[in-house]
């Protein structure tokens, strides 16, 4: 199971943060964050790699004074991690010439948090992306052999940031995914067929575009070749080559951004772990808002699992009030929970 232990750390910020796993947590995965009034002259940008203490930094997006920087932390800030898709607010020399260095004196709040956990035992919990909305969970009909507790793992990481899920079957070209998508069919998530015969660039762009979307996949399922089809230009894409240093990058970069539009999607070939130790099981359940509904009625602490006494869900379930699909549902919904315990 390599893609639960390699962790590829080569890029990744080195300040993981430390946070109790059962921290209070009432609006979903806010982060907490410094405001500090002063620098009122500073400006905003959104971050779109991290290398090594150093923050490339989009200035101006969307307007024509739209340029990069490159910045580091203040040093108040070297507890925090500051992560792909952040927005910060810069001061100093935010230019981006050559030779120019910014400083980032302060986070925005975070919208969402993408966290993985370094194994599912582990309390440390690394940040690997911020403010994303989805997710495009891109898994192959063969070639590897498609794993649902693998996709099952993405889609709680999915839920648990509060990410909307998106399924893209690749190499639909070698098997047919009509079996293996069976297994989601209960959850509310969109589903794209992809193959090499046919791309289906134009749907998953609709579905991109004014969003920013995290991709994860294990390796091989076609995921740069997805991304390459998606942003034609994507040799040039933002984030490969530091714009100070002229270092290549793809070699240990954990992220990679890429535009869509006005959308971004977030490549992450280097995060090969996604531990989900710190992940809280009420907000799985959240994201299943028909089951959330009717989980008020069970007893204080009820696991929702198959073995939990007086399960409000599993008495309606049993009486045949939810139809055979809220039987798939409670299904999927207890696979997902049984996936944090495994
Ligand atoms: N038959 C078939 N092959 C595909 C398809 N998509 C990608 N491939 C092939 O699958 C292999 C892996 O594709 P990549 O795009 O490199 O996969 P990846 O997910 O980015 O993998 P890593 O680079 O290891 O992270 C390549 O040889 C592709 O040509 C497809 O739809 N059908
Ligand atoms: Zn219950």
């Amino acid at each position: 199971m390599s893609w639960l232990t390699d962790v590829d750390d080569d890029d990744e910020d080195k300040y993981a943060d430390y946070e109790a796993k059962s921290r209070p947590n009432p609006k979903g995965n806010r982060a907490r964050t410094k405001i500090r009034p002063e620098h009122g002259d500073a400006v905003t940008g959104r971050v779109f790699t991290v290398d090594r203490g150093r923050y490339s930094v989009l200035v101006g997006e969307g307007t024509p004074d739209e340029h990069e920087a490159t910045a580091s932390r203040a040093s108040e800030l070297r507890k925090q991690a500051i992560v792909t898709g952040d927005l910060v607010d810069l001061v100093g020399d935010t230019s981006g010439e050559t030779g120019t260095l910014s400083r980032i004196v302060r986070i925005q709040p975070r919208t969402t948090v993408l966290r993985r956990s370094a194994d599912d035992s582990d309390e440390v919990e690394r940040i690997i992306v911020a403010n994303a909305d989805q997710m495009l969970i891109v898994v192959a009909a063969a070639n590897p052999e498609p794993r649902p507790r693998l996709v099952d793992r993405y889609l709680v990481a999915a839920f648990d940031a509060g990410l909307k899920p998106i399924i893209c079957i690749t190499k639909t070209d070698l098997a047919d995914p009509t079996e293996f998508l069976a297994n989601f069919a209960a959850l509310d998530v969109t589903v794209v067929r992809s193959g090499a015969d046919a791309m289906p660039t134009e749907e998953i762009m609709a579905l991109l575009v004014g969003h920013t979307t995290v991709a994860v996949g294990h390796s091989g399922v076609g995921k740069s070749t997805l991304v390459n089809a998606l942003v034609p230009d994507a040799n040039r894409a933002i984030g490969r080559v530091n714009a100070v240093t002229g270092r290549g990058r793809h070699t240990s970069s954990s992220t990679i951004s890429y535009r869509v539009g006005d959308g971004w999607i977030i490549d992450t070939p280097g995060v090969r772990s996604f531990g989900l130790g710190h992940v809280n099981p009420e907000n799985i359940l959240r994201s299943f808002t028909d089951l959330a509904k009717i989980a008020e009625d069970c007893p204080r602490g009820c696991t929702h699992l198959p073995d939990a006494p007086d399960c409000a869900i599993a008495e309606r379930v049993e009486a045949g009030e939810l139809g055979e699909a809220g039987a798939l549902r409670l299904d999927s919904f207890q696979r997902l929970l049984a996936s944090l315990a495994a």
